[in-house]
Parts: C-alpha cells; structure tokens; sequence
C-alpha cells in the first residue's frame, strides 16, 4: 500500500510563481527515501504539503489512506500526528528542559502524566539521550540537539517521519550517525522522506532517492 502518495502536484506561491510541477510519486509503507535536489528546488514545499502546513495549488495527496484534501479540518490535528517532522534547526524551545520539549507533542494532545513519561523516555533511549532529560538544549551539543528534535518527532510513534536538511549543520560523522538513526526507525517499519544535500551520504547508504530540479521531479532510483 502506498503511504504517500502525490498526484499531479502543482505548488504555486504568488509571489515567486511555480515551486512544484507536476509532481508523481508514490512511497510505499516502510520505504526510506532522500528527497535530494539544489536550492530553491522544491523539497521543503513538498515536506510542508506533506505535513499540511501549505496546501497544492492543484492535484492530490494522499497519506496513510487519507486525502489531505478533503480532510476535515477537525481531523488535521490528528492527521499531524501521524507525520513527524524534523527540521534543520530543529527548533527547541530555549528555556525549557530536553524532557518538556520532547513531551511537547503528548501535552498538547492531552496524553496523561504517566504514559507521558514513558513514552518520552522510552524516545529518548532511542535517540541514545536518556541520561540528559533534564539538560536544556543550550547545554547541548549540535548533534545532541538534533536528536532532541528527533524524539519529539517519534514520541508519538508516527507511522511517518519527514525530515527537512536534519543534518544541514552537522559535521559528517554527525550527520552518518543521524542517517544511521533513521535507518533504525526504517527497521522497524516507520516510513521515512529525507530532504538532503548530503550526496556523499546518501550514495553510501543505498535507499531510494528521488531528484528534484525546479520544481520537477526529475530522478528516481527506485528501490535498490
Ligand atoms: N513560503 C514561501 N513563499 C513564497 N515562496 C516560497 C515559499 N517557500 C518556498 N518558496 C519558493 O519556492 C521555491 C522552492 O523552495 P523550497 O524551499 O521548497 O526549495 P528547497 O529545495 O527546499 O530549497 P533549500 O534546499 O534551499 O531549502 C523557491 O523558489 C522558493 O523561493
């Protein structure tokens, strides 16, 4: 079954003209992909299209048996739990510890205290962070930081994980530790749609990967 799919998707911003054209893909549930492609190529709107923080301008999307547009606005709440997202400067909350920015997510969909605190420690053993729970994130280092933004994203367990450059400001053995990371959420069958410059990376670790160029999607290796 596919998990994501996108049919015909044109994204078009008023002020800039054409950011997506055309766009057809499908990604299967359990498939890792990078989403590669130059600057300005399109690859944080589809992220954004996928997680409902902009709408197409034209065509279909449909993830995990749902069409994003004729989702009832109720229901995007909890459509948005089921798409993790990760972005490059991962955005934490400054002054709060790593253990409330994790948690983020389970508050404000109301989970209780104590499933809370299981489910952000079980995240942060993930992300191998379970002894920093009380650190905030100034205290932390780049990398430790990301996978703070990597366990608020899989607190929730979504079947999907959406990434935007997670490691755009990592050293390499960094970032292959955080590629590797996402292997592991791979393993277990969560979906997974990188967006990336890191080619080197990338060609070592032999997932699909789908090419954006202007707005089109130009390449895709298809499983290997
Ligand atoms: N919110 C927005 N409003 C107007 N134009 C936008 C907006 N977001 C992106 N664009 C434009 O859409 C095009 C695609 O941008 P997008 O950020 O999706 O590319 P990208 O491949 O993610 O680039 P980068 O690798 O630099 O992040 C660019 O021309 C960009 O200027």
């Amino acid at each position: 079954m596919p998990l994501i799919r996108f049919e015909h998707v044109f994204k078009r911003y008023p002020e800039r003209g054409e950011a997506l054209g055309n766009v057809n893909f499908e990604i299967q549930a359990g498939e890792m992909v990078f989403l590669t492609g130059h600057s300005g190529a399109g690859k944080s709107t589809m992220l954004r299209l996928i997680g409902l923080i902009e709408r197409p301008t034209r065509g279909q999307i449909l993830v995990n048996g749902r069409n994003l547009a004729t989702l009832p606005r109720r229901q995007i709440p909890y459509y948005r739990r089921e798409v993790g997202m990760i972005f490059q400067d991962h955005r934490l909350l400054p002054d709060r510890s790593v253990f409330d920015n994790v948690a983020l997510p389970l508050v404000v969909a109301g989970v209780g205290q104590k499933e809370i605190g299981r489910r952000v420690r079980a995240a942060l053993d993930q992300v191998g962070l379970l002894s920093r729970e009380r650190a905030t994130p100034v205290a932390l280092s780049g990398g430790e930081q990301q996978r703070v933004g990597i366990a608020r994203a899989v607190v929730g367990r979504p079947p999907v994980l959406v990434a935007d450059e997670p490691t755009g400001n990592l050293d390499p053995d960094l970032s292959r530790e955080i590629f590797e990371l996402f292997e592991r959420f791979h393993y277990v069958g969560v979906t997974l749609l990188i967006a990336t410059h890191d080619l080197n990376l990338v060609q070592s670790m032999r997932h699909r990967t789908i090419t954006l160029d202007a707005g089109r999607l130009v390449n895709d290796t298809g499983d290997w």
